[in-house]
Formats: structure tokens, C-alpha cells, sequence
């Protein structure tokens, strides 16, 4: 089905749907796709929590939710009656049995049983087991279910493990969908079109050509509202083991036979399997944590982690990490990764730095060419190329960029990574979504540098709050002659 078609008539449960993330992320996608006529009619929406609520004071926390956090410019009074007029509510304890799960099977018997039925977790993982088991208990998983689980698949393999046991009981594999919201970013889906449609970088694409290969996400924001969560798991677990792994499994892939799920899935585990493994012996030199200390971002003094959160914590809120590729492909080639809270800017970007021309040609040795994917901010794809310099007779180079910025149709913001993901999940295509061997493998690689850095193999170091970083992660690329990238204004 084409992504730009409406999607058949759907039942959408929401777990957890009073929360952060619905209001400001789910039930906004849900809007935006309805605005943009992929919503069909006679599509439902059910938000489940706890809270006692009726339908109506549902519906204008919906509507408080989508003035707060839409451009007013997309908000057509309208649209949003169509928008409401498509919701509804039950108070649930999703975690007991009880009869409040009748009043949820009574608003879904009103369609066709057939009917694509998701339901989304939109609350805390370790109930994810219990709802699934009511769901079951209920009869209310149907052959065209699907459930999405939002992360944080476990804080390491083992409630990785019961987390994923607990679903599986009920839902099969295919009908799981685990969300990674990076995937749903149009920059980052961008990688494959860029490696596997243009022979030019295809050919370039390995230890051969490429030196070195950087990944960032990094934000100008702290910890927020959610220093409770943030606290027990950190940057590692927060960014890392998740978005920027899969990041790097497609940059790192072989190419896939095709685009689809499976193809694509074997390709990025194939990665992460490849991963060499970190262990308490090589942390300290291929791993940094750090927390930000008080600073200055955006012109504003902001306190530290520490003073922010109000007690002392072992978290770190900064991580850079050296990875290897075991592969043929990338014999040698540094892949360096790192995320951090507090940064002097928000970017999120795949630096690939490749190998300088062997040539003595020009005198001195050319810079080499370095291609930036710029996920977010200011969206595109930059490759510097030298050049003769133009104001001298003699054969003197200097760098040129060429920048294709990626736009949408009409100047447009890009849709919220979400949209396309949650039709995804009512389209039945599970691309964009991590299989659970994905999950473990990545587990399998992030534990131990975790573990090592429970065990303090690695000093926690510091860093000010609108820098870009702790020294010590300088140093873990000057010792392959490398420096970060650190995206212009
Ligand atoms: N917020 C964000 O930006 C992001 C969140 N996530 C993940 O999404 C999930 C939700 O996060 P967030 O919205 O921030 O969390 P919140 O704490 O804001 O919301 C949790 C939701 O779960 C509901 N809930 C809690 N216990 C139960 C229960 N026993 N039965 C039914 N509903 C229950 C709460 O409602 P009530 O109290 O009324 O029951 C509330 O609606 C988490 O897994 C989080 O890690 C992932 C990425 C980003
Ligand atoms: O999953 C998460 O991602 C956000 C960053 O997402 P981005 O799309 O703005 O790059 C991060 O702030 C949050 O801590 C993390 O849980």
C-alpha cells in the first residue's frame, strides 16, 4: 500500500493515555495523518488509564494536548471536531483483571471484529506483560492485532528478556511492533537511498575508502520532566542501545535483498552481532561517561545534573563511545558514537570521514573528503571535495562543500517521526520496527560497558553544560588522529 493512501478502518487502543507522550506526541501524529486524509472516517481511537474520566473530559484533554502542541497554522477547528469526534476513554487498571476491561471489549465489539486492532503501550514496559495477558484473558487479540511497545525495552537483556517473554505469551513475533522513533526519520531512512541508490557511494562504501565514522545526537535540553526515569537510565540506555545502534547498523549493513522487514532485519543484526565486544579490560580506552555540571546553553544559566535532580547519582548524561565492525567491510574503521543532555547545540548527524587522496601530486597530502548526513536540525547531505583554489595561478587547493539541503514539498516541516509509525503499524509493515533478536543483540553489546561502569573501570567525567562534551572524548579520537565534527551555526 502506498504510504500516502488513506490506511482501512482501525481501532486504536492507547495504554497510558493520559500521559506525556500521547498528549504531546501520539494523539498530535494521529491528528496530523487525519489532516492529511489517511485517516479514514470511521476510524476509532481509545485512550485507557487509570484516571477516572469520562469521554468528555477525555476529549478536552485531547483538545488542550493538540493547541499545546501543534503550530496553530495545521490546527483547523474543523478538523479537530473530526479529530475528537473519533475518540474515546475508558478508566482502566491495565495491570489487574477486572470488569473495567468489559467496558473496553463493549467500545470494540461496536466494529467489525475484523477490524486492524492496535493496541499501543504507551506506559510503563514492565506492565507491558500484564496487559498483554488481560488482553488474552479478555478476547480481545484478534488475528489483525498488532501491539506496539514503546521503549525502553528493558535496562539490560534480562527484563529485556521478561519484557519480551511477557508479550510473546500472547502476541506472536509478527504482531509485535517495537518502536524506535529514529527509524521514523526521514534523514535517517535517507541512509539507504543514499549507500544503494548512487553506485558512486556504493563503490566508496567500505574500510577501503571510509577512515572513520562518526555518529551524534546531541541536545540542548536536560533531563526535563522526567529526571525519575532519566535517573535510572542514562545516556547509554536512553540513546545508545537503541537510535544510535540502529543508526549504525545502516550505515554499516550489507545491502539487504530488499526492503523488506525481514531482509532488512537480518542486515542490521548481522551488525550487531558484528559488534566487537567491549568488556571491563577496554572500556577505559574505548568508552567515556560524564554528567554536565552547571552552564550556560541558549544564553541561559541552567544547573547541573546534579543540582537538578537534587541528589547524587551514578548516571551519566553523556556517553561517547569507540565501536568496531567486525566485518570484512570494516576492517580498521573507528566507529565513533556519542550522545549528551546539555549540549551547546541539538544535533543529530553521521559524519563519514574518508581516506585523503594518496597522491603527492599537489604537494601537500589533500583534505580528505567527508560526507555529513544531517538527520535534524536543517536536513540534507553535505559533501566536501577539494578544489583548486581559483584565485591563485598555481595549483593551490582549498575545501568546497557541496549541500543538498532535504526539503519538504512547499517548505513544509518535516512530519513528527511518529506519524509515519503509527500507520505503519496499522499498515501491517513492521520495516521501521525492531525484532526482538535486534533488541537482545544490542543488549548483548551495551551490558557489559554498562556493567564496567557500574563497577567503575570508568571515571564518571564532567562536563559544562552548553560545551560540547568532556576533554576525555576528544582524546578518544586524537589517538587515531581524529576530532569530532562539530556541526556550524
Ligand atoms: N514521554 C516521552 O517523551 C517518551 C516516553 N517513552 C515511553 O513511553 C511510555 C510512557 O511514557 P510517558 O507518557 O512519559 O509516561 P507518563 O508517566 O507521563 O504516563 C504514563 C501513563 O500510563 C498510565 N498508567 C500507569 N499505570 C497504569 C496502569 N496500571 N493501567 C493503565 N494505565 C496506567 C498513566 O495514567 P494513569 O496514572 O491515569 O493510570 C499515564 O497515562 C514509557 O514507557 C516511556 O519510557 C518513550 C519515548 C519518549
Ligand atoms: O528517545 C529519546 O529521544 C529523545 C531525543 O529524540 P530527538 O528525536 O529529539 O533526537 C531524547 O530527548 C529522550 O531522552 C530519549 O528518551
Amino acid at each position: 500500500m502506498e504510504h500516502f493512501q488513506q490506511v482501512e478502518p482501525f481501532d486504536y487502543v492507547i495504554f497510558g493515555a493520559t500521559g506525556d507522550l500521547t498528549m504531546r506526541k501520539l494523539l498530535p501524529a494521529l491528528y496530523n495523518r487525519l489532516r492529511m486524509d489517511q485517516i479514514p472516517d470511521d476510524a476509532c481511537i481509545i485512550g485507557a488509564a487509570r484516571t477516572e474520566l469520562d469521554r468528555e473530559a477525555y476529549v478536552a484533554r485531547a483538545r488542550d494536548a493538540l493547541e499545546r502542541f501543534l503550530p496553530s497554522d495545521i490546527l483547523s477547528p474543523g478538523l479537530v471536531e473530526r479529530f475528537l469526534a473519533r475518540l474515546d476513554y475508558v478508566t482502566l487498571d491495565s495491570s489487574r483483571e477486572g470488569p473495567q476491561w468489559e467496558n473496553l471489549k463493549a467500545l470494540l465489539a461496536k466494529t467489525q471484529p475484523d477490524r486492524v486492532r492496535v493496541y499501543y503501550f504507551a506506559t510503563a514496559p514492565q506492565l507491558y506483560g500484564g496487559i498483554s495477558e488481560n488482553l488474552h484473558r479478555y478476547g480481545l487479540i484478534t488475528p489483525t492485532s498488532r501491539v506496539v511497545l514503546e521503549k525502553p525495552i528493558g535496562t539490560d537483556m534480562a527484563t529485556a528478556t521478561a519484557i519480551n517473554d511477557g508479550v510473546g505469551q500472547y502476541f506472536p513475533e509478527k504482531q509485535i511492533y517495537r518502536i524506535d522513533h529514529y527509524l521514523g526519520k526521514e534523514t535517517v531512512q535517507n541512509v539507504l537511498a543514499l549507500r544503494f541508490a548512487n553506485p558512486l557511494m556504493n563503490a566508496a562504501w567500505s574500510a577501503e575508502h571510509i577512515e572513520s565514522v562518526q555518529i551524534t545526537a546531541a541536545e540542548t535540553v536536560g533531563v526535563e520532566g522526567r529526571a525519575a526515569y532519566y535517573d535510572t537510565s542514562g545516556a547509554l540506555r536512553d540513546m545508545i542501545q537503541n537510535h544510535l545502534l540502529q543508526v549504525l547498523c545502516l550505515v554499516a549493513m550489507e545491502a539487504p535483498d530488499s526492503l523488506e522487514a525481514d531482509a532488512v532485519r537480518n542486515a542490521k543484526l548481522a551488525v550487531l552481532n558484528a559488534l566487537r565486544p567491549i568488556t571491563d579490560a577496554t572500556a577505559a580506552t574505548e568508552t567515556v561517561r560524564a554528567q554536565y555540571t552547571a552552564g550556560v546553553v541558549d544564553g541561559e544559566n541552567v544547573p547541573g545534573y546534579l543540582e537538578e535532580l537534587g541528589k547524587p547519582s551514578a548516571t551519566e548524561t553523556y556517553a561517547a563511545i569507540r565501536a568496531w565492525v567486525d566485518t570484512p567491510r570494516w576492517k580498521g574503521v573507528p566507529f565513533y558514537i556519542r550522545t549528551a543532555k546539555r549540549s551547546g547545540r541539538k544535533v543529530s548527524e553521521i559524519v563519514i570521514t574518508f581516506r585523503p587522496a594518496a597522491t603527492t601530486m599537489f604537494g601537500a597530502t589533500p583534505a580528505s573528503n567527508r560526507l555529513v548526513l544531517r538527520v535534524q536540525p536543517n536536513e540534507g547531505v553535505e559533501l566536501r571535495l577539494n578544489v583548486k583554489n581559483p584565485a591563485l595561478d598555481v595549483y593551490n587547493l582549498h575545501t568546497a562543500d557541496l549541500d543538498a539541503k532535504i526539503r519538504m514539498e512547499g517548505g513544509m516541516p518535516f512530519p513528527d517521526s511518529y506519524e509515519r509509525l503509527l500507520l505503519d503499524a496499522v499498515r501491517g509493515d513492521p520495516v521501521l520496527f525492531i525484532r526482538r533478536d535486534e533488541v537482545e543483540a544490542a543488549w548483548r553489546w551495551a551490558e557489559p560497558i554498562l556493567d564496567a561502569w557500574k563497577h567503575d573501570k570508568v571515571p564518571m567525567q564532567t562536563y559544562s553544560a552548553g560545551s560540547y562534551g568532556p576533554e576525555q572524548a576528544t582524546r578518544l579520537l586524537a589517538g587515531h588522529g581524529d576530532t569530532w565534527h562539530e556541526a556550524a551555526e
